[in-house]
């Protein structure tokens, strides 16, 4: 059950997609930070990944209640400032405290059409604000069928993190997504993440060096929950999870981060 993956403290980051109004995420971060009690962050990084509508009031409760966890974003804008209606700047989201920034997660490559090149644009920006991109990856059932999904999984991260130096990619989160896993209660074998897991960091190994590999973090996403997650992130080169659906419900999120931790709330 217990993750341990040397020196790389798991990360559980619940991605709330487009869910809950400002008032309930006040009142799901209350009801996480209530049912995970603090001695649990000193082995698990645990954040939330609000709507960008929810995030000053997420903001103002993790300030006003000294919380441990932290927030992030689903999306920053490669620009900075300026004509580009509907855009939220990585500045905005510093400013607002935020942690992280997703980036390239399937559905906005899918219903958005990002591609590498925006991925890898949107990943600049976030490091350029101090902000942690979570840079997702994954294939499709199509891919997967064709038994490409290694090779596809690394195109992809030496795609969208190209020309980035090994300073700059010591700074990366990357999510293992495979598109199949996501919101289909079909969730991928241990053995299916930690293979693509490793081959990220092999990938990344290549971008950079083994031992700025070595420290990087990379998830697993897709139908996540407190019955599963011991098991994938026990995996040597699984070093947390990338949560949708289980992220919305209190108890089993904290659970999960529990169990990432190394053992089950009591
Ligand atoms: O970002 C989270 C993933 O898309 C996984 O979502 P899910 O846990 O609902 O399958």
């Amino acid at each position: 059950m217990a993750a341990s993956n040397g020196p790389r403290k798991p990360l559980i980051a619940g991605n709330w997609k487009c869910n809950l109004n400002h008032l309930e995420a006040i009142a799901l971060v209350q009801k996480i930070a209530f049912a995970l009690p603090e001695k649990y962050f000193e082995k698990v990084d645990v954040t939330v990944i609000p709507p960008f509508t929810d995030i000053r009031s997420v903001q103002t409760i993790v300030d006003g209640d000294k919380l441990l966890l932290t927030y992030g974003a689903q999306d920053v804008s490669e620009h900075d400032s300026g004509a580009y209606t509907g855009e939220i700047s990585g500045a905005f989201l510093a400013k607002l405290g935020c942690t992280y920034a997703v980036v390239g997660h399937s559905e906005r490559r899918t219903l958005h059409g990002e591609s590498n090149e925006t991925v890898l644009a949107k990943t600049k920006a976030a490091l350029k604000h101090g902000l942690t991109p979570i840079v997702c990856v994954g294939e499709g059932l199509d891919v997967r069928e064709a038994g490409e999904h290694v090779a596809y999984n690394i195109a992809q991260v030496k795609a969208s993190l190209a020309g980035l130096n090994a300073a700059e990619i010591a700074k990366v989160v990357v999510a293992y997504e495979p598109v199949w896993a996501i919101g289909t209660g079909r969730v991928a074998s241990a053995s299916d993440a930690q293979q693509v897991c490793a081959a990220v960091r092999g990938a990344l190994a290549e971008l950079a060096d083994q031992a700025t590999a070595d420290a990087v973090r990379v998830l697993y996403g897709g139908s996540v929950n407190a019955k599963n997650v011991g098991e994938i992130v026990g995996q040597t080169d699984v070093d947390g999870a990338l949560v949708g659906g289980a992220s919305l419900k209190s108890d089993e999120f904290a659970q999960l981060s529990a169990i990432a931790a190394g053992g089950p709330l009591l």
